[in-house]
């Protein structure tokens, strides 16, 4: 799993008994899950509206930066329900050798 996303993880669940003046991640968790949850919906929007001007515009900075606060705050997400990115990646690793379309019908008879 990257580096990346592993210490990020600790450092969410290390946020869990942080100060909420003087941390983003504890104010988030303080707020609850539906601010978490409206704070992925408006990175998500984000994100499609970059996506859409990175087309438009053949540059992807913005596409970059708004979908690395989207998958920030996914993981805020997932923290606060008691997971950790590592869950994702191993879900992730779990589907490398099936196809898309093998994965998806599987997913239907569950
Ligand atoms: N990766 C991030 C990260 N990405 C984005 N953000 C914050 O996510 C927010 C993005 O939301 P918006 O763009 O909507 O900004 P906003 O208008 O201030 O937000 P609202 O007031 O609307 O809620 C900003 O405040 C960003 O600073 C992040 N905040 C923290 N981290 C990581 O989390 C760690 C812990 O952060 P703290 O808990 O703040 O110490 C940091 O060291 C970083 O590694």
């Amino acid at each position: 799993m990257s580096q990346v996303l592993s210490e990020l993880g600790k450092i969410l669940e290390e946020r869990k008994a942080a100060d909420a003046e003087k941390s983003y991640v504890a104010s988030l968790y303080r707020s609850g899950l539906n601010k978490i949850l409206e704070k992925v919906g408006e990175e998500a929007t984000e994100t499609i509206i970059a996506a859409k001007d990175a087309k438009t515009n053949g540059n992807n900075e913005e596409v970059i930066y708004e979908t690395a606060d989207l998958w920030f705050h996914t993981l805020v997400m997932l923290s606060e329900l008691g997971e950790g990115p590592e869950a994702v990646i191993a879900e992730l690793e779990r589907r490398f050798d099936l196809s898309g379309l093998e994965e998806k019908a599987n997913r239907t008879k569950k």
